[in-house]
């Protein structure tokens, strides 16, 4: 199988790096600092005491992904749909395209555009970061659960799966994806936008009591939404899950973190918007998320101008 990561960033270079280094035949469509490291050494990655050095096809020329067989969708929320249309001129009718995005509205999106027939969708649990242009850095356990999103995916579905395993990856196949999608959704709209807006790494959330009150009360509405919409979860262990997960993740800074302090867009709807809009529709009211949706927004609409010193001192 040919390998093609869209946007070759934290995720995109950890997991394509991996299957490279198994012997996969990779291009990784990547952009600026990154791109030209990779380009003129290899792609670097840390991954806890190892040290692996990948080899590859490095590439900003979009058509040299025209013959991959399965595309890593790793870019960015923000940056789907650009992303997507550009795929959709260039790639083979019967590409598999396999979002490993957070969020459970790229889904919707990819599968307008390529047919839900070629859809895969994968949980990413990862702590993954670019440390410096051609290095990235991974730190604690991770794996993968994947799903089709239409019956006729499943066998590639399988393929893709032990192609991962091949290459050292824990990848499971889950039978129902948008719901395991949802239920990292939960954690992620509970910790990464007060994160964002606190500066906080997931640690000093836990830690500080009125931070952690937040959390909880966000956490609790976003189940809340989570259950209108149809997913059977038990509230309380739900949020005992998400709250012992975070343990493992202490010293971690969550991507929108890692997105604010280096000036980029964040991805706020979908870890964020999404679900207040989907409580909106279904008048449940969710009091906490949104004001924490508001602030997230102003500080993604006006680009961070007015509080970067203290978020670059972080
Ligand atoms: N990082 C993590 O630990 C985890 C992240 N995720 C999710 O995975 C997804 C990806 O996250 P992450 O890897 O951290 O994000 P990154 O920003 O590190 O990676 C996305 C990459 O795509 C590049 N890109 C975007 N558009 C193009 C283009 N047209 N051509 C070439 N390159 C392009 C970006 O370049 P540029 O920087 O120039 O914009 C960036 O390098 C997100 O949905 C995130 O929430 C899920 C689990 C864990
Ligand atoms: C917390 C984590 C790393 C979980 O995989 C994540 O999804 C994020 O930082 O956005």
């Amino acid at each position: 199988m040919k390998i093609g990561v869209a946007g070759a960033g934290a995720v995109g270079s950890f997991f394509g790096g991996l299957l490279a280094k198994k012997g996969n035949e990779v291009t990784f469509l990547a952009r600026g600092q990154h791109l030209k490291v990779m380009q003129e050494q290899f792609l670097t990655i840390l991954k806890g005491e190892e040290k692996l050095l990948v080899k590859g096809t490095f590439t900003d020329h979009m058509p040299d992904l025209a013959d991959a067989d399965v595309v890593l969708f790793c870019v960015k929320s923000t940056d789907t749909i650009e992303m997507a249309k550009q795929l959709g001129s260039i790639l083979k009718k019967d590409a598999i395209i396999l979002t490993m995005q957070n969020g459970v509205d790229n889904e919707e999106v990819l599968s307008n555009l390529f047919g839900e027939n070629r859809m895969l969708s994968a949980a990413t649990y990862v702590q993954a970061a670019l440390e410096k242009p051609g290095i990235v850095k991974q730190s604690g356990s991770f794996h993968l659960m994947i799903g089709e999103l239409s019956s006729e995916g499943k066998d590639i579905c399988e393929e893709v799966v032990q192609l991962f395993n091949a290459a050292g990856v824990d990848a499971r196949y889950a039978p129902h994806i948008l719901e395991t999608k949802w239920s990292k959704l939960l954690w992620n709209a509970t910790f990464n936008p007060l994160s964002a807006i606190s500066g906080a790494r997931i640690g000093e959330i836990l830690d500080h009591v009125h931070l952690r009150r937040t959390a909880e009360m966000v956490c609790k509405e976003a189940i809340d939404v989570a259950i209108a919409k149809g997913l059977n979860i038990d509230s309380e262990k739900m949020m005992l899950t998400i709250f012992d997960r975070a343990e493992f993740a202490r010293t971690h800074q969550t991507s929108m973190l890692q997105d604010r302090i280096k000036g980029k867009k964040m991805e706020v709807e979908s870890m964020c918007g999404f679900i207040v809009k989907q409580a909106g529709a279904m008048s449940i009211h969710t009091p906490t998320l949104d004001a924490v949706y508001s602030v997230l927004k102003f500080i993604d609409d006006t680009s961070n101008g007015r509080v970067d010193s203290y978020v670059n001192s972080l």
